[in-house]
């Protein structure tokens, strides 16, 4: 009965989302959830509690597939999920886009090591867990998200080397983080902050959007003297 219930809750959400799951999609988010409650204990992969990850994790995470794609177009693209933890939310990606190459990095390996057991078992080619640190990473990615993981500054200064010369960053943010905004390097501007609704969450929820600003023609060293 609760499945049902929850497969049911989880169908509304994506209705108000406006995404379009098949069947099997929905069964491999369900099944993704049940396994980040059970492995939990194990590999320490969320304080959140059972009952809540539906709307905390699933939905969260489902709130910024059709932003993505409105980004992508729908073309197959790289994406490096920075600190993902449990694989969010890279792998609420790759299940409902299986255009986009996910990649997981977490310095844990107990986190890489869900993520790539998920992917295995929930049968995702484009899933893939990455047991590093970000900042060891070279890419390129065409989109590099992120959600719970450093202030804007940080994230974007630690995966700057592995973002794509035309990428763009997905930071997945509470309230627009305005201070955060203010403090981003030169290296980083933000092109777009996009609201989110969560189904069942009454949060504010928010994307910023950043890329790297175009180069100089001196950067490119074809200016002349
Ligand atoms: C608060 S958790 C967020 C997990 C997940 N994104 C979520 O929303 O549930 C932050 C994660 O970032 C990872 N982390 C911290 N520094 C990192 C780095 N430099 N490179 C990769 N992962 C890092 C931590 O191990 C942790 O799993």
């Amino acid at each position: 009965m609760a499945v049902i219930d929850t497969a049911a809750r989880l169908q509304a959400a994506a209705g108000q989302l406006q995404l379009a799951l098949t069947e099997q999609q929905v069964e491999q988010l369900l099944a993704y959830q049940q396994l980040i409650a059970k492995w939990n204990k194990v590999y320490n992969l969320t304080a959140v509690r059972p009952d809540e990850m539906l709307v905390q994790h699933l939905f969260d995470s489902l709130a910024v597939v059709n932003p993505l794609r409105g980004q992508t177009g729908g073309r197959v693209v790289r994406l490096l999920d920075v600190g993902s933890g449990a694989g969010l939310p890279g792998a609420v990606i790759a299940i409902c886009c299986p255009e986009v190459q996910v990649d997981c990095v977490d310095t844990v390996g107990k986190k890489a090591a869900f993520v790539q057991q998920a992917a295995a078992q929930l049968r995702l080619p484009n899933l893939r867990g990455v047991h590093d640190r970000v900042e060891n990473l070279a890419g390129p990615y065409d989109v590099i998200s992120s959600r719970a993981f450093a202030s804007l500054p940080d994230f974007v200064a630690w995966s700057g080397g592995a973002l794509a010369e035309q990428g763009v960053w997905l930071a997945m943010k509470g309230k627009v983080p305005t201070e955060e905004i203010a403090e981003l390097p030169a290296a980083a501007e933000v092109f777009h902050v996009e609201q989110l609704s969560v189904p069942e969450l009454s949060a504010e929820r928010c994307i910023v959007w950043m890329r790297k600003p175009p180069r100089e023609e001196s950067d490119t060293g074809s200016a002349k003297a």
